[in-house]
C-alpha cells in the first residue's frame, strides 16, 4: 500500500513539531513537506504552495485566520484534503472553511483525542437523560499559559453536546464569562469557566448540578502525542473522500447523535 503524503502547516508550533515526530514514526505515512508562515524558511521548511503541490493531506494546527486562508488556497487548486485542528474561529472564518469544503474534503475538530470525542457522546446522553429542569450545566477547562483562545475549542464542543441533549442551541444558553454583580444563575444556562497556567496540556469537565447531587464527567490529556495520533487517523480517513466538512465522529464511525 503506498504511503499517504502528509504536509504539516505551522511546523514550528507546539503541535506542528509534535505532528512531525508522530508522522515520521508512522510507516503508513510519508512526511513530504513542512511549512510555516510565508517567508519562514530554514529548518527544512518549504513555502506553502510547494507543500500543497506535494501532499495528499495537509495537517494544520495554526491559527483561525491561517487555517481559513489555507482552506481557501487548497480549495482553489482542488486539493489536497485538509485536517484542521486550530481553535477559536469567528463566524467569517468558519464560513470560509464551509465554502472551501464544497470543493475539497476537510476534517475539523476542536479535539483529536479519542477519549474526548467519546466524552461528547456521554455528555449529550447525560444532558438528555437528566433534562433541563433542575439541571445546571457548568463546563470547566484548564490549559497551559500560552493558549490564546477561550473557552477552548473542546469546551465549546462539550457545550454543544450538552445543548443538543437539552434540545437547544448553545448560542442561546451559553454564559461564557461572569464578573461583578451578575445576579442568580439563569435556568437552562450552560456556564463556562477557564483556567490558564503552567504546562497543562488540556483538562475538561462537565458538571450537571441539581438539588442535592452533582454528576461530573471529565477528561485529562497527558501529552500532545494523542492529538497527533487522532489527526493522523483523520488524515488517513479523509484522503480520497468527496468534498465536505467532516468531524472526528465521522472519522471514528460514531453514530451521529
Ligand atoms: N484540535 C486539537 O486536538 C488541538 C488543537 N490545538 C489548537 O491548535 C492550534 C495551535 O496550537 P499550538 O501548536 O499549541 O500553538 P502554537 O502557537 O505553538 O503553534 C501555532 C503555530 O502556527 C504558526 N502560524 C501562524 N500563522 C501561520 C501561517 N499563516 N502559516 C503557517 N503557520 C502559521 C505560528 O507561528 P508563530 O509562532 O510565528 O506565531 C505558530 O508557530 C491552537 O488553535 C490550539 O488551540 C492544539 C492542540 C490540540
Ligand atoms: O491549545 C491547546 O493546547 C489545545 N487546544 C484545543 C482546544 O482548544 O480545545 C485542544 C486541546 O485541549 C489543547
Amino acid at each position: 500500500m503506498p504511503q499517504l503524503k502528509i504536509a504539516i502547516a505551522g511546523a514550528l508550533g507546539r503541535m506542528g513539531r509534535q505532528m512531525a515526530q508522530t508522522v515520521a514514526a508512522d510507516p503508513r505515512l510519508e512526511l513530504v513537506a513542512r511549512f510555516h508562515r510565508p517567508g519562514s524558511m530554514g529548518e527544512g521548511l518549504v513555502e506553502r504552495d510547494k507543500a500543497l503541490a506535494l501532499a495528499d493531506v495537509v495537517v494544520d494546527f495554526t491559527t483561525p485566520a491561517a487555517s481559513a486562508e489555507l482552506a481557501t488556497a487548497c480549495a482553489a487548486r482542488g486539493g489536497p484534503a485538509l485536517v484542521i485542528g486550530s481553535t477559536g474561529f469567528d463566524a467569517a472564518e468558519l464560513e470560509a472553511i464551509a465554502e472551501a469544503a464544497k470543493k475539497i474534503a476537510i476534517v475539523r475538530s476542536g479535539s483529536y483525542s479519542l477519549g474526548l470525542n467519546m466524552l461528547t457522546g456521554l455528555v449529550e446522553q447525560a444532558a438528555r437523560a437528566i433534562g433541563p429542569d433542575d439541571c445546571d450545566i457548568e463546563i470547566f477547562e484548564a490549559h497551559h499559559r500560552f493558549k490564546v483562545d477561550a473557552p477552548s475549542g473542546t469546551a465549546l464542543m462539550l457545550g454543544e453536546a450538552a445543548a443538543r441533549g437539552h434540545g437547544v442551541e448553545l448560542d442561546d444558553v451559553a454564559k461564557r464569562a461572569r464578573d461583578g454583580l451578575v445576579g442568580p444563575r439563569n435556568a437552562g444556562e450552560i456556564g463556562f469557566a477557564v483556567m490558564r497556567g503552567g504546562s497543562i496540556v488540556g483538562e475538561h469537565s462537565v458538571s450537571f448540578l441539581s438539588q442535592g447531587e452533582t454528576l461530573t464527567l471529565s477528561h485529562a490529556a497527558g501529552d500532545r502525542s494523542m492529538f497527533a495520533r487522532g489527526a493522523i487517523a483523520a488524515a488517513l480517513w479523509v484522503a480520497g473522500r468527496p468534498p465536505g466538512e467532516y468531524d472526528m465522529h465521522d472519522v471514528l464511525g460514531f453514530a451521529s447523535s
